[in-house]
Formats: C-alpha cells, structure tokens, sequence
C-alpha cells in the first residue's frame, strides 16, 4: 500500500494548470527526486502534496499509516529564514508545532525528541547558538532536525542544498541517504542536478511538457528519450 499517491493531478493559480493529469504513487522506503526545468511546477506539487494548495483537479491521498500532517518539509532556504533570529534549540523544537494543539507549551517528550534529533544532524554542540550565525550547511543540518521533529516518516525537501559548497552539499546528501537507508524515511526531493537524482534516487519523477515517472534504471533506460520526444517510455 502507498504512503502517497497523486491521483490525476491538475495543479496551478487561479484556476490555470500548470501541470495536467499527473498520477504516481510513493511506497514507504522511496526516493524519488523531482527533476524539471525552472518553472515546469516542481514547487507548485510540492505545496499541493503539503496541503497548503488545493488541486485544480485530481487528489492527493496518503495511506499506509500515513497522516497529512505527518509530512516533514524542508523549503528552499530564503534570506528571511537565513536572518532567523531564534537559537537551534528553539528552531529544531518548534518542528513539534504540529502535535501541540492548542496547547502553548512543549512537553519533556518533546523536548527530548528535539535533543536527539539535533545528536542525529550532529548540530546537538550548537544548540544554544544562534540560528542566524550558522554556516549554510549548519542551517540545512538544522532544518532537517527541525523536519524530523514533526515526522519520522516522509520528507519533502525542495532543492535543500542549493548554494552550498560541494563538500557540505556532499556530506548532506549522505546525511540523507542515511535517513532514507538506515530509517527507512521516505524521500521525495526537487532537484535540478540529474546527476544527484541518478546517484541517490530509487524513483524518479521528471516534469515538463512531457511526464515521467518510474523507478531509476527505467528512468536511464528510456526516460531521458521520453523526455525529448513525448512517446515510447513512462508511467504517466
Ligand atoms: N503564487 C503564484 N501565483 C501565480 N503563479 C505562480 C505562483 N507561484 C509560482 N507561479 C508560477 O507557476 C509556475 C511554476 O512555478 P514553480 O515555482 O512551481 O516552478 P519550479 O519548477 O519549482 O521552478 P524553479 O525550478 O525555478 O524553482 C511558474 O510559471 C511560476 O511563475
């Protein structure tokens, strides 16, 4: 049974699609990186699968054991969010907003999932440090620490180490890896660099005028020609 499936999606503004038909479905233990052009919709689906856009058409299902609001979201990193002026501690805890409720405190439960994710992401030294003066790849360790406070199911990760210098970005993506690997967290991320995707994706969902979708090896078998000629490969 799937975590997610995409069930012939229309999705876009004000009643205009940007993408049509789209369907695919996400098992627990997935990686699927969303590959596309600039402005082929990649950010536009993930705010449909996090709720937070209603579809055009179609739906967005969760299944498997999977709440909605179990879904952990790392965005891209703007200059609002870089300009943070909170301590890690209280950015990794407020990752736990989702299970509070009403009520306006976190618990010791909480509190204590925040230390051990903060151990995981190797950012537990930096916890009264704060967010603002951390290096970039500091950030991101942050934010993931900050995702895996609200769920230790899925993560959606929209380009998350854009900018970064390749080492980090390097040692990020293992961090991932590690996540999707050992965890057994699923993993749907955007990514521009089909190299990445190529290197840590079990699945792939490429986005355009042309859609596919499918495991990594159909994807280098006949997705790529799919991509450019419209016909002969894919799930769509
Ligand atoms: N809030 C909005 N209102 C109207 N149109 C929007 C809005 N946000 C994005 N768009 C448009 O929707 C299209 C898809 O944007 P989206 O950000 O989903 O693309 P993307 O694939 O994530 O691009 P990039 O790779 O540049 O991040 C673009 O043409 C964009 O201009």
């Amino acid at each position: 049974m799937a975590q997610l499936v995409c069930q012939n999606l229309s999705i876009g503004y004000d009643g205009k699609a940007i993408l049509n038909d789209l369907s695919f479905s996400v098992n627990a233990g997935d990686y699927l990186c969303i590959l596309g052009e600039n402005g082929s919709g990649k950010s536009t689906l993930m705010k449909t699968i996090l709720g937070l856009q209603s579809p055009i058409n179609g739906k967005v299902m969760t299944g498997d054991g999977l709440r909605p609001n179990e879904i952990g979201y790392l965005p891209q990193q703007t200059m609002v969010q870089k300009d943070f002026p909170a301590s890690v501690r209280e950015v990794v805890i407020s990752g736990c907003h989702g299970r509070c409720g009403f009520r306006p405190f976190y618990s010791r439960k909480e509190k204590e999932l925040a230390d051990k994710m903060m151990e995981k992401m190797g950012v537990g030294h930096l916890s009264k440090c704060c967010y603002r003066e951390l290096s970039g790849g500091q950030q991101q360790r942050v934010l993931l620490a900050r995702a895996l406070c609200a769920t230790q199911k899925i993560l959606l990760l929209d380009e998350p180490f854009a900018g970064l210098d390749p080492k980090v970005t390097g040692q990020l993506y293992e961090l991932i890896d590690e996540l999707n690997h050992r965890d057994g967290i699923t993993i749907i991320m955007i990514s521009h660099d089909i190299n990445i995707a190529l290197e840590h994706a079990s699945h792939i969902l490429h986005i355009g005028k042309n859609v596919f979708y499918g495991t990594k090896e159909e994807y280098v078998e006949r997705g790529a020609w799919h991509m450019l000629v419209g016909s002969g490969g894919g799930k769509e």
